[in-house]
């Protein structure tokens, strides 16, 4: 009794009236034992979602308390894929724990191993850890996975795609880990291409509950999203020209990386709003929450339309409103229209504005008036690339009568051919008719 009334002063403390959506859906079916793929926006609250139930479970059936011990048994393993984001979810578990027997740790790359080992030997019911360092820990016998009754991957399309997926398969099937039908394995991202939750498969029971809030994928509403063409050579002029004439203080600005340290001094700072803008490659793209940040600029488009999605999703949060900027030339646009197409998403509205404003022809025509009975998850890639590759040109090129479009394998889907060549002919501002795809 005593432990479940701290956790629920603690609720009450972090200022939680009521449930957000993806809280309100995924709580219960976590309290009810099941195994869970849940997809919304960022900043939608979904660590809570997570953490909550979890934590109940956890003060209801009583966790030892912990004690010094060479190797720990955690109950609970949550894993994410950056080290900043890793510690925000250490820190909301430590919160929703206090006052109760529960010992949440993180243990994260960069920091040394031995500081690590000391926090998890002091005692552990909840492990929060970044892939790398925790199959380290794992792997010098410092954790102990018997005792492992939840498994959480946040951000998980990120956790299971190539560069973590072979090390989130090696912590599953560690012997002493419980197979999936006696643990319960909880996902959480605001994307979630096809393609991963097929892989996700192999992580949960059979009968997994998948909770989509919004569309899967969709970025979030609360963010005004503007994208700008501006040429390579002067996006730093204009950058300079956004940091000048806007009224907004805070900026956060996705470029470099650095040292683990510094990384940490870097987003205190801007935590405390000491430095108001943070420059940060896509390290800094998923999960992180800070308060009254305004705008994201993408000096950069990203490489997917997942990392745009998550990108912009550091503002807008919980109900905030926040702007997006994002730069690109033709080039990037449409390497990035490929990528949209590759994830067989429709395009949202805003790509399609670029579609439209490209090369700057203010064509009247319609959004949407052309292929408009598509439905683009549909058809095949191939013709869903012809589809995409009409819709973008043919609207956006008035005085042209033939347009040359020479894409090469790796920007996008056919790998199998080596680059494909297409020629579109415009007949009139209404009509089509393709004369050739090679
Ligand atoms: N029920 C609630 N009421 C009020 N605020 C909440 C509630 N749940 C969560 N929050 C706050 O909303 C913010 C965003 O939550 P969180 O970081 O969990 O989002 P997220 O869905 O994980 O986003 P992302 O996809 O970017 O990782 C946090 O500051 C959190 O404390």
């Amino acid at each position: 009794g005593g432990h479940l009334i701290s956790g629920m002063t603690n609720i009450a403390k972090a200022g939680y009236a009521k449930l957000t959506p993806v809280q309100k859906y995924s709580i219960p079916i976590i309290l009810a034992g099941r195994d869970l793929m849940a997809c919304a926006q960022t900043g939608s609250g979904k660590t809570a979602a997570f953490l909550l139930p979890i934590l109940a479970h956890m003060m209801r059936d009583g966790v030892t308390a912990s004690c010094f011990k060479e190797q720990q048994e955690p109950e609970c393993i949550i894993v994410a894929p950056t080290r900043e984001l890793i510690n925000q979810i250490f820190l909301e578990a430590r919160k929703f724990a206090y006052g109760t027997c529960i010992r949440p740790v993180v243990i994260y790359g960069g920091t040394q191993t031995g500081h690590s080992i000391r926090q998890v030997m002091q005692g552990c019911n909840i492990l929060c850890a970044t892939p790398g360092r925790l199959m380290d820990i794992i792997g010098k016998e410092k954790i102990g996975l018997r005792n492992v009754k939840y498994l959480v991957l946040d951000e998980a399309d990120r956790m299971l795609d190539m560069g973590f997926g072979p090390e989130m398969k090696k912590l599953i099937s560690y012997p002493n880990m419980p197979p999936k039908d006696r643990r319960q394995t909880l996902m959480f991202s605001a994307t979630f291409p096809e393609e991963v939750q097929r892989l996700a498969g192999e992580f949960l029971k059979t009968e997994y509950l998948f909770v989509v809030v919004g569309h899967v994928g969709g970025a979030c509403s609360d963010v005004q999203q503007s994208i700008l063409q501006v040429a390579q050579y002067s996006k730093r002029e204009k950058l300079l020209f956004f940091l000048n004439l806007d009224i907004y203080s805070n900026f956060y600005f996705l470029c470099r990386a650095r040292e683990q340290r510094e990384r940490e001094v870097a987003l205190r700072d801007f935590r405390s709003g000491k430095c108001p803008v943070l420059v940060a490659t896509s390290v800094a793209a998923r999960g992180l929450d800070i308060e009254n940040v305004q705008h994201v600029i993408n000096f950069d488009l990203p490489s997917t339309i997942e990392e745009y999605v998550h990108r912009i999703g550091r503002t807008g949060r919980c109900g905030n409103t926040g702007k997006a900027i994002s730069f690109f030339d033709n080039v990037r646009v449409s390497k990035f229209t490929f990528l949209i197409m590759q994830a067989q998403q429709e395009v949202p509205v805003w790509l399609e504005e670029i579609a439209f404003s490209i090369h700057g022809t203010g064509l009247s025509v319609p959004r949407g008036s052309f292929f408009t009975s598509v439905d683009t998850r549909k058809v095949s890639l191939e013709t869903n690339v012809k589809y995409w590759i009409l819709k973008l040109w043919c609207v956006s090129i008035k005085a042209c009568l033939a347009v040359y479009i020479q894409i090469s394998a790796t920007e996008t889907i056919l790998t199998r051919t080596a680059s494909v060549t297409l020629v579109v002919r415009l007949q009139n501002a209404h009509g089509i008719s393709e004369t050739h795809f090679g």
